[in-house]
């Protein structure tokens, strides 16, 4: 494959060694030929690999503007050129990309070692505070994630899955008997009353219209590049968010602290004495930060669920007949759903590997390594794509067909190497609401697709990533029609 192992060309004196730091004699550091006919003697000094190869990109801003307008067609046509290992430049940020399941390994194996995570999730702390994946101390960062990876466990899918299916089923009761709807318009705010109702509770739910713009304005003012403090309008819109979805929710956790009763998300931060113990603040950024993650990704992978099936009529009408014979089972908030649908879930699983709603996973170089031949300097990035890995021909057969046939149970391509499906990403950090947002999809889809036949104003919406998630831009109307 191109660029695997590649080395670059030396002195220019013949030798194909790399020349990184220049002897003062003028030539390699490997050779010891000034160009003149001396006897060539090699030397026995260790050479260190080259860096990856580079992307050609602007000067300061490398891939950037490319990126920002197509990030799969950018690190593709990166990998194409380039092979699995290449750095790449976006703004500010260098880094080295690594594709296919041998690397994945290694980056979930080596984070928390070689690889460190709170820097790049710095963006974060303005909107949530110090907390989760950005908290600083490598203890309180395990131990938040492992409270929230905890939070999603045991039979608390079933009563999440009756909130998924009564918010669905309050939706599709006010559609009538045909129409349209903006896709993401509708799916946005949809998913967001059912993480609300299922993760906060009543009391939040009973206040969305309150609190869902100020989630909003918690995503506008979400920022990569610039100072978080600049007095930009949308920053203070973002502080002024933070602050007021903290006087929403403080006295719901106080009041839940002293009567309990409940069984959910919520209330497993309310009962978690660590947490508690560092305030109701860290709660409340702790409930935001899940609420906020899982409802863009969850929207945003349910909406390509729905394209990639509506574009595919055959495998459209093998999900509905599976869906008619099951009616009363996921459709109706049977606490099972997750184990049912097989066709639904195998659709849910190709639109993840092939519209899969991240762009790339991020972590910090803490310390130098080598890898494929290559060095990784200290500070740079390190980096995974899951949409160019999720189309390797060696890993996914035909990749660029649209094929759910190929995680039923004879093929079941993603389960050869447990690194080839990352669009939940993988190792410690992966995502702890995965079994919600595939229920959730699976519920939302199956409700709408057992009432109604549906078709699409667009063959093929184009990708948005203004949100910080791929998702299908605007116009993209569902066009309904009761069956
Ligand atoms: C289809 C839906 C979803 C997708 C595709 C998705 C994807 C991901 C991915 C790729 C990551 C890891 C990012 C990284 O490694 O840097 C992640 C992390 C995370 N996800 Fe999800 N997610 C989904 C649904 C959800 C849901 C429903 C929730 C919660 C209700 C959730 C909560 C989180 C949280 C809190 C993190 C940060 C993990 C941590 O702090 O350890 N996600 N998600």
């Amino acid at each position: 494959m191109a660029g695997r192992g590649r080395w670059p060309g030396g002195c220019g004196n013949g030798c194909s060694a790399t020349r990184r730091s220049a002897p003062s004699s003028g030539n390699c550091g490997r050779c010891s030929s000034s160009g003149s006919d001396q006897e060539v003697v090699v030397s026995t000094a260790a050479v260190e690999p080259a860096l990856p190869p580079e992307v050609r990109g602007l000067p300061l801003l490398g891939s950037f503007l490319e990126w920002r307008k197509d990030q799969h067609a950018t690190f593709m046509r990166a990998y194409r050129e380039h092979g699995p290992i290449f750095t790449i430049r976006l703004g500010p940020m260098k880094g080295v990309m690594l594709i296919g399941p041998e690397h994945h390994e290694f980056f979930f194996r080596e984070v928390d070692r070689k690889l460190s995570v709170p820097e790049i999730y710095r963006f974060t702390v303005p909107m949530f505070g110090d907390l989760l994946m950005a908290a600083t101390d490598t203890e309180r960062r395990r131990r938040h994630v492992s409270m929230l990876q905890s939070a999603f466990q045991g039979g608390r899918l079933a009563a999440y899955t009756e909130v998924m299916a009564e918010e669905t089923e309050r939706w599709l009761t006010g559609l009538g008997r045909s129409g349209e709807f903006e896709l993401w318009d509708t799916f946005e705010p949809l998913v967001m009353r059912i993480a609300a109702g299922a993760l906060l509770g009543p009391e939040i739910r009973a206040r969305i219209d309150e609190f869902r713009p100020l989630l909003v304005d918690l995503a506008r003012g979400m920022e990569f590049i610039l100072p978080p403090n600049l007095p930009l309008p949308r920053f203070r819109r973002r502080d002024r968010a933070r602050r007021r979805l903290g006087e929403m929710l403080r006295p719901v956790l106080a009041e839940r602290a002293r009567a309990g009763g409940y069984d959910d998300f919520l209330q497993s931060l309310v009962d978690d004495a660590a947490l508690r113990a560092e305030g109701p603040d860290v709660q409340v950024g702790m409930a935001m930060a899940t609420l906020f993650t899982g409802y863009l990704t969850t929207a945003a992978q349910a909406c390509w669920t729905l394209v990639q099936l509506l574009q595919h009529p055959a495998q459209l009408d093998a999900v509905v007949a599976e869906i008619d014979a099951d009616r009363g089972g996921a459709a109706a908030g049977c606490p099972h759903a997750g184990a049912r649908l097989p066709r639904l879930e195998r659709a849910f699983k190709e639109s993840l590997r092939m519209r899969p709603v991240m762009s790339h996973y991020a972590r910090t170089t803490a310390v130098e390594y080598e890898i494929g031949g290559y060095r990784v300097p200290e500070g740079w990035l390190t980096m995974l794509c899951p949409s160019v890995a999720h189309r390797l021909p060696e890993v996914f057969a035909d990749p660029e067909r649209y094929d759910p046939d190929r995680f039923g149970p004879e093929r079941a391509e993603d389960k050869r190497n447990p690194h080839a499906l990352i669009g939940f990403s993988g190792g410690f950090y992966r995502c702890p609401g995965q079994a919600f947002g595939t229920n959730e999809t699976k519920v939302l889809l199956s409700g709408l697709l057992a009432r109604y036949r549906l078709d699409m104003s667009v063959p093929d919406p184009r990708p948005d990533v203004d949100l910080g998630v791929t998702r299908p831009g605007s116009p993209c109307r569902i066009r309904y029609e009761r069956r």
